[in-house]
């Protein structure tokens, strides 16, 4: 569509942000994750190994206990105690969240997860919300600037229309959905769109037709997290992250992605552990590349 922008590798090197030397973990950014379930434990291990690997101060796993040893396992980094969070990634691998008018959050695996979901929703912090974390309740909920992460399927299920729909004309109903619930949309696919209520419509194609495997879309939560907390961590004391810039973060995210999918795949197929291994990489030469 003619008002499609590309976001170019050197814009998405911009809102990458580099840690300086007065930099301790905390200055440079907390991600909150409230991701995985008992079902889904493999989400979770997923989406902090792509935050991590993007490059973060901390992430605070805060999902179920299954899942919290299983991070733990593989990512002795990730913190499983409550605190100081600026962003919070939620419902990756969790099931359909709904939270209700009286707050009540149905089909959450555990009561203490239910709680946290609703304090994260609470919180006013910038909100990643994923997957069966997409429900109008869960929006409505939710008190900081939103960007939902949705692939067609979850995008027509959001809207109540039909996925050939929103696969006939993506970016009218990413738009469209963008403008109904006050939130941004980054609409998954072979080309991702991002587009906040109002503003332009941001599009990522780096991808290789390989990245279409089951738990790519729970990395991309981890690396939008992981770009939105160290932004949340600058700008706290002054202008907050609000919806523009979770667009522009939701597009350097699905550009880094894509990148560390080519990279990871070099022409054949790709483990999402390979694409998170190879994030570190596409981040130096990204800067590399915006510095020559
Ligand atoms: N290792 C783990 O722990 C993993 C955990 N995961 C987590 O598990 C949870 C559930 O995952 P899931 O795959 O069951 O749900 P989901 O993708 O919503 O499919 C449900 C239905 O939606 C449709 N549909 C799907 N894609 C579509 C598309 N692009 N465009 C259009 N339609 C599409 C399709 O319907 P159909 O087209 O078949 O009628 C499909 O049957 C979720 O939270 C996820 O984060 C996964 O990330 C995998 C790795
Ligand atoms: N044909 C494709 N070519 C390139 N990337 C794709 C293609 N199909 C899907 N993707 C990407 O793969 C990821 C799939 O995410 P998602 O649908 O949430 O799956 P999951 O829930 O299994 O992680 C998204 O980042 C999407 O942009």
């Amino acid at each position: 569509m003619s008002d499609e922008r590309e976001l170019t590798p050197a814009e998405a090197a911009a809102l990458v942000r580099v840690p300086t030397p007065d930099h301790a973990k905390y200055a440079r950014g907390v991600l909150g994750m409230l991701t995985g379930s008992s079902r889904y434990p493999g989400a979770a291990v997923l989406g902090v190994e792509a935050a991590l690997r993007t490059g973060v101060g901390m992430v605070r796993y805060l999902g179920p206990a299954r899942a919290a040893d299983l991070v733990l396992q593989r990512r002795p980094e990730a913190v499983t105690a409550p605190g100081r969070v600026q962003a919070w990634v939620i419902g990756s691998g969790m099931g359909l969240l709904s939270a209700a008018a009286d707050g009540e959050i149905e089909e959450a695996p555990e009561p203490e997860t239910a709680e946290r979901v609703r304090g994260a929703l609470a919180s006013g912090h910038p909100l990643i919300i994923d997957a069966g974390a997409i429900a109008p309740t869960v929006l409505a909920a939710a008190r900081g600037p939103v960007i939902i992460t949705p692939h067609a399927g979850e995008l027509a299920r959001l809207s109540g229309v039909d996925v050939a729909a929103v696969r006939a004309d993506p970016g009218a109903a990413a738009r469209a959905a963008a403008a109904r619930f006050g939130v941004a949309v980054l609409l998954k696919g072979h080309t991702t769109r991002v587009v906040a209520p109002g503003g332009p419509m941001l599009v990522a194609r780096q991808a290789p037709t390989w990245l279409a495997t089951a738990g790519a879309g729970d990395a991309l939560a981890g690396i939008l997290g992981a770009l939105t907390a160290t932004h949340a961590a600058a700008t706290l004391a002054g202008q907050p992250v609000d919806l523009p810039q979770l667009a522009r973060l939701g597009a350097a995210a699905a550009v880094l992605h894509g990148l560390a999918a080519a990279r990871a795949s070099a022409g054949g197929p790709l483990t999402v552990l390979d694409l998170c291994a190879a994030l570190p990489a596409t981040v130096a030469a990204l800067l590399d590349a915006a510095d020559r």
